[in-house]
């Protein structure tokens, strides 16, 4: 039975260094149980912020870095040294910091990479990846990821699947190209939300007052077509991490920020 649960924290600062605490935690734990994790990773300001947080505090050492296997939930399909490319930005906030195993590192393929501008060439290689990596326990083409970190946008979307696209509607493949999307650069590749779904647990994290609609309509119910975010829930737990300003369109109360 999966649990949704909320947490909002007094602003943004105070809600990406609790949420870098709590994913010390939940690694360590999940590592203690099984000997290593899985995470998948997104871009986006929290994102990102997060992991930041989690390189400067002194608590991330407590987590075995060799024994983390790092996916990404989606990818801008731009050249490899673009600002713009979420591992970069993951690599420069985090990543390079901690002394990870690089054959546990599944970045997805750059714009520049083996495929060119094959967009397509490159999110099937992904999907490759994914099922390489599964087990035969995960009964699936995708690892049972341990937590799958993603952000939101204000009209709803969450990796790279934006409402009414085509890769909303998709329920067969993992991962899909992403072509024409609202928010530039508008080529990217990303996980499904049935792979997403097969999380055990999924971190909803975002911060600001332009996010608080969706927010609100995702967690109220809404249809997974025209909200995506409303789609992507974990296996065992759903877990919305919001600020102030992000959580201010809910109705119910929530757990109150401490200060
Ligand atoms: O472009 C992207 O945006 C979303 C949300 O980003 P935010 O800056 O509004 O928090 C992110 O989840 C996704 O991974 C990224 O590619």
């Amino acid at each position: 039975m999966s649990k949704t649960e909320v947490v909002v924290y007094s602003n943004g600062e105070l809600l990406a260094a609790a949420v870098a605490a709590r994913l010390v935690t939940r690694l360590v734990d999940v590592q203690a149980a099984k000997g290593w994790a899985s995470l998948v990773l997104t871009g986006g300001g929290t994102g990102i912020a997060v992991l930041r947080e989690l390189r400067d505090s002194r608590a991330r050492d407590a987590v075995d870095w060799s024994k983390l296997d790092i996916y990404w939930g989606d990818e801008r399909f731009v050249p490899r040294d673009s600002d713009e490319r979420n591992e970069k930005q993951a690599r420069e906030a985090l990543l390079d910091h901690v002394p990870l195993d690089p054959a546990r590192v599944h970045a997805l393929e750059a714009s520049d990479g083996k495929f060119g501008d094959d967009v397509d060439g490159a999110a099937a290689a992904y999907a490759e990846v994914l099922a390489r990596n599964a087990r035969p326990e995960d009964h699936f083409d995708v690892p049972t990821f341990d937590i799958t970190l993603l952000g939101l946008g204000g009209e709803g979307h969450t990796a790279s699947v934006f409402p009414e696209s085509p890769a909303v509607y998709e329920t067969e493949r993992t991962v899909v190209a992403v072509r024409n999307c609202p928010k530039p650069p508008p080529t990217r590749i990303s996980l499904t939300l049935p792979a997403l779904r097969r999380s055990q647990e999924i971190w909803l994290m975002t911060a600001g007052a332009e996010k608080a609609d969706a927010v609100a309509l995702a967690l109220a119910g809404a249809g997974e077509i025209q909200i995506p975010v409303a789609g992507a829930r974990g296996q065992r737990r759903t877990l919305w991490l919001l600020d102030r300003t992000a959580a201010g369109k809910l109705t119910k109360v929530y757990r109150p920020p401490l200060s």
